[in-house]
């Protein structure tokens, strides 16, 4: 049986890292987060995203390949869970934002060929949360190259992930997707809501171990 691999995901500042802690955190899971400081061109990006995109989403998506292979090569192989704030498939949401279609075309081909083989989360944590929520915990958060982004790149970024969502679960029947609503729930002040995600989780992942 394959150990648990769970990925949380959501538009910038839906609380992915911090549920994903907190999840780590209680079930002892391994967690894998994604780089941010890393990325040379993510300050560059936010001032010009169509002259900095194509930089950017490769970056993103080479740095995530590399962050999945080492996860296959010292968890998951060796039967230890992980929970991870991003999906792969995230890259694919925000590159049909950014890329123009002649790049994405290409992005999309060189996506295809790396994700093949890598590993595949077997549970999905979506949070979704309005503009206005996501504008103020990205402005709490207080990342200096963040403060450039707007309202209708949150907009246009929030219905893309609704739309690949719904894509998603029609595509991967198997592959539970617990939904967050994360304008309602507040999983980093309320440790009854933390407790409510968690037995959620542990249901879903139970029903899963049954049927696996
Ligand atoms: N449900 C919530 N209730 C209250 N505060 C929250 C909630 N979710 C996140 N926050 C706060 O909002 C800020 C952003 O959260 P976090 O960094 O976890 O988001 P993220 O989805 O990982 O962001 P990014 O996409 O940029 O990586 C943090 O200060 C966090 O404490
Ligand atoms: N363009 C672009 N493509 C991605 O795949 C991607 N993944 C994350 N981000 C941005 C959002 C936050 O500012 C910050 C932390 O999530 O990095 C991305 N930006």
């Amino acid at each position: 049986m394959n150990p648990n691999f769970i990925a949380v995901e959501g538009p910038i500042g839906a609380g992915k890292t911090s549920l994903a802690k907190a999840l780590s955190n209680h079930f002892h899971f391994y967690l894998l987060k994604e780089i941010v400081e890393e990325n040379p061109y993510l300050g560059k990006f936010y001032e010009n995203i169509d002259e900095w995109a194509f930089q950017t989403e490769m970056f993103f998506l080479t740095h995530r390949f590399k962050q999945l292979e080492d996860i296959q090569n010292h968890f998951l192989q060796w039967n230890k869970p992980v929970v991870s704030d991003f999906h792969m498939f995230k890259n694919l949401i925000f590159a049909q934002l950014t890329l123009r279609s002649d790049y994405y075309e290409k992005y999309a081909k060189i996506y295809s060929i790396l994700t093949e083989g890598l590993p595949e989360p077997n549970m999905v944590i979506y949070i979704h949360a309005n503009v206005d929520t996501l504008l103020k915990r990205i402005a709490l958060r207080g990342r200096n190259f963040e403060k450039s982004i707007s309202p209708d790149y949150l907009k246009q970024l929030s219905e893309k992930y609704e739309i690949f969502i719904e894509q998603f679960e029609r595509d991967h029947p198997n592959v539970p997707i617990l939904r967050i609503d994360g304008n309602a729930t507040d999983f980093v002040n309320n440790i009854e809501d933390l407790h409510s995600i968690i037995n959620d989780v542990t249901f879903i992942l139970a029903k899963g171990a049954n049927n696996r």
